[in-house]
């Protein structure tokens, strides 16, 4: 049976709730996390596969494939990976920004958005939450970003997917559907099922989310209409131009000295 990691995020309940809606537990073990934590089990072994932070692919290439055509994305805002800032993103220089200890990927993306596209050299520190009384600003995602956006706090909130789309007129990957070596090659076909599966829960998801948000836990603490605007928002395919977007990504992580190396998009076929 395969095991696999589910990111605790509103962005993955869709795909989530209509694959495990036709396979209730016996067909796939799920294990439940956030980004950060999921890579590190992703890395041990203790999970097959799982939408991982897109940098995870890129620092361990040679241990992973990836699967075709499903990727957590944003072409343009994401709305849910924000700076929370006091001032202006060039009056960060100098300064100190909280970091969410969750995330992998979108703490590279904005060294670079920083650094390479604005000009700017922030010190960085761990955060809990927005902390804007010990921070100039604060990095967060997911649920939480979600949530302190929808308080409307005081100063900027910079999208991420937006600054980096207004850079590169790229999609920006977050998450890409990382599956480890030995798993491809040890249970292909298990794997391949599970392929089709996603696929068909990420079409039957498209067309169904207002249903979705209705018996979603997050509906709890989010407007549906806002739950649906929001996963309309996201992009779950990895088109061409994702794919362009993934590898710029890396070629920028590169040039800053984060990655070694750019690496190619190697998929399960
Ligand atoms: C779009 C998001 O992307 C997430 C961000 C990740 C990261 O920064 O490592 C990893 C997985 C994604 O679910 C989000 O946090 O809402």
């Amino acid at each position: 049976m395969l095991t696999i990691g589910q990111i605790t995020y509103a962005n993955c309940t869709p795909i989530f709730h209509e694959l495990m809606k036709d396979f209730p537990a016996d067909r796939y073990r799920m294990v439940r996390g956030v980004p950060a934590v999921l890579n590190g089990m992703l890395r041990q072994g203790e999970i097959d596969l799982c939408p991982s932070s897109s940098i995870e692919y890129g620092r361990r290439s040679d241990r992973y494939y990836l699967l075709p055509d499903l990727s957590i994305s944003a072409i343009g805002p994401v709305k849910s990976v924000f700076l929370f800032s006091r001032v202006p993103i060039e009056e960060l220089a100098g300064q100190t920004i909280g970091l969410t200890s969750e995330s992998e990927t979108s703490v590279v993306l904005l060294r670079i958005l920083l650094q390479k596209y604005h000009g700017v050299t922030a010190r960085f520190e761990p955060t809990n939450g927005l902390d804007l009384d010990r921070f100039a600003a604060c990095l967060l995602i997911g649920d939480t970003a979600l949530k302190t956006a929808l308080a409307k706090p005081d100063g900027f909130c910079f999208d991420l997917g937006e600054l980096w789309h207004a850079a590169t007129g790229f999609p920006f990957v977050f998450a890409l559907w990382i599956v480890r070596r030995e798993v491809a090659e040890r249970q292909y076909g298990e794997l391949k099922l599970l392929l089709a599966d996603l696929l068909a829960a990420k079409q039957r998801a498209e067309g169904a989310y207002g249903e979705i948000a209705e018996s979603s836990q997050e509906s709890t603490w989010m407007d549906r209409k806002e739950l649906v605007d929001y996963w309309q928002t996201i992009s779950y395919d990895l088109t061409p131009a994702h794919q362009q977007g993934v590898c710029r990504f890396f070629r920028d992580a590169h040039d800053l000295g984060i990655l070694p190396v750019a690496p190619e998009l190697r998929f399960v076929t």
